[in-house]
């Protein structure tokens, strides 16, 4: 099986892989106060998922529904969720999607702070980081203000290998306002393989200019990623040809089918956008939504709609648990009209009367870990979603491993917030008190 804490040729044993696990987690559970700040970053990923609805739904589909007669009845209850379709999509089109259109635009949201470098634990160099022709795009002089365009903090050395796929669409911008980082929080989460805190290593990239799309990465490399991270870490379920749900799921514990299908819907959302965006002629740039990609690829397998809608209604889940330290969060970058804007509008999102009406527990987590060995399955699954997290530094494009990265990292921001649990079992009260500041 892959392992986060095994490299290519290490010979180290399970129980060294477990103790420097515990170690991970022990100096983690210091800095647990400090995690909670990447919740924010939650929002965005949410926002991805409303970027796709309102594409999809209102361009593509001309439909009132993305899971339309085809897929699923509107009227149903997502799967394992206390909404139905109807309303998700009510709510998303009323109040989500335009307060995080808003959101995302401002400075404390449109800034992340991620690590790039391709360096893949799990296997050898395939190749994908050696291509170096990928210079960083600079962006039109009458873009920002003269301010923000002086200091860039942290740019690639010119003759370091990069992770690109090597064409334009794949490559990072990474033009960024300096002030933007007085005040950031430093935040690790246990459950990905990155150490957040590490700003060696870490670049800052402004998400507005680095739009997820269609990118070109394609073939054995992305399809050796997703391989990994189902085969070996998350196993697909059997819902193609079901005849029932329970037929689909047998006896996969609930705990291992939020695992599974957080991540399949993940895939949806990633799928989604790039053909939301799509890059119809290369010979005349000619980028556009193809309908195509998106039947083939989402809206003809129920499952991957479901589980869309599950994951989106997952890390809302984790956004109002967490409304009270949000409302309370400090969102300092610097500008401080932008940062009063930023936290008007989180306090609307986490507050809206209408959002609370109509979905106000989207999934209930007080369902799972019931069953004997909790402890243990949420650190086996931990780290399993560690090592897909980790398997995100093998993504040889360097746009999909930022979004990779952003959006593994939400999920592992709400996971962390709903399954926060103390070594008995029970739900940590240091995580509950600081959701419910
Ligand atoms: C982390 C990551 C980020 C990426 N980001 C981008 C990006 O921003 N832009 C871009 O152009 N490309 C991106 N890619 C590549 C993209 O996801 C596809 O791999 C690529 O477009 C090739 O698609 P494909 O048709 O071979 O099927 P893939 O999407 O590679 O799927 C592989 C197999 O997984 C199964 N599958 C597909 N969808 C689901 C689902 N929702 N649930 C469960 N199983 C599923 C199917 O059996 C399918 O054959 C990314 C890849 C990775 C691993």
């Amino acid at each position: 099986m892959l392992d986060v804490n095994r490299k290519p040729n290490d010979n180290s044993n399970d129980a060294a892989d477990h103790q420097k696990n515990n170690i991970i987690i022990n100096n983690n559970k210091r800095k647990r106060w400090r995690f909670i700040i990447a919740a924010l970053i939650v929002v965005l990923v949410a926002l991805s998922f409303n970027q796709l609805w309102h594409s999809v739904n209102y361009s593509l589909l001309h439909e009132t529904y993305i899971c339309s007669k085809d897929t699923c009845e509107s009227t149903d209850i997502v799967e394992e969720c206390c909404c139905d379709y109807e309303s998700i999509n009510d709510i998303n089109g009323a109040i989500l999607h335009p307060l995080l259109q808003e959101l995302v635009k401002t400075p404390f949201f449109r800034y992340f702070k991620v690590k790039l470098w391709c360096d893949c634990p799990f296997w050898p160099d395939d190749g994908m980081c050696r291509m170096r022709d990928c210079s960083v795009c600079e962006c039109p002089e009458h873009e920002f203000p003269e301010s923000f365009k002086k200091p860039l903090l942290h740019i690639l050395p010119k003759d370091d290998p990069v992770c690109q796929e090597g064409k334009p669409e794949a490559t990072v911008d990474r033009t960024l306002d300096a002030r933007s980082f007085r005040g950031w929080v430093e935040v690790d989460n246990p459950w990905t393989h990155d150490d957040e805190t590490d700003n060696g290593e870490m670049t800052y990239v402004n998400l507005q200019l680095n739009a997820e799309r269609y990118t070109g990465y394609t073939g054995p490399s992305a399809r050796r990623i997703w391989d990994a991270i189902y085969t070996e870490n998350c196993p697909r379920l059997n819902l193609q040809n079901r005849l029932s749900r329970a037929d689909a799921y047998g006896e996969t514990c609930p705990e291992k089918k939020v695992l599974f299908k957080l991540i399949s819907g993940l895939h949806s959302s990633i799928s989604s956008h790039i053909a939301a965006d799509y890059l119809l002629d290369e010979t005349t740039n000619k980028w556009g939504s193809n309908l195509n990609l998106m039947r083939d690829r989402v809206l003809k397998h129920r499952d991957r709609v479901e589980n869309l809608y599950f994951t989106f209604l997952f890390v809302l889940r984790a956004v109002t648990k967490a409304a009270a330290y949000l409302d309370q969060a400090e969102y300092d970058s610097g500008n401080h009209m932008e940062d009063l804007r930023a936290q008007f509008l989180i306090r609307q999102l986490v507050h809206d009367s209408k959002l609370q009406d109509a979905c106000a527990l989207p999934f209930d987590e007080a369902e799972l870990w019931q069953g004997q060995g909790g402890p243990m399955l949420r650190q086996q699954i931990q780290n399993q979603f560690r090592n897909i997290s980790a398997l995100m530094d093998c993504v040889g494009c360097e746009k999909c491993r930022l979004w990779g990265k952003l959006q593994v990292l939400g999920l592992g921001t709400s996971l962390q917030i709903l399954f926060s649990v103390n070594d008995q079992g029970n739900p940590d009260p240091h995580v509950e008190d600081a959701v419910k500041i």
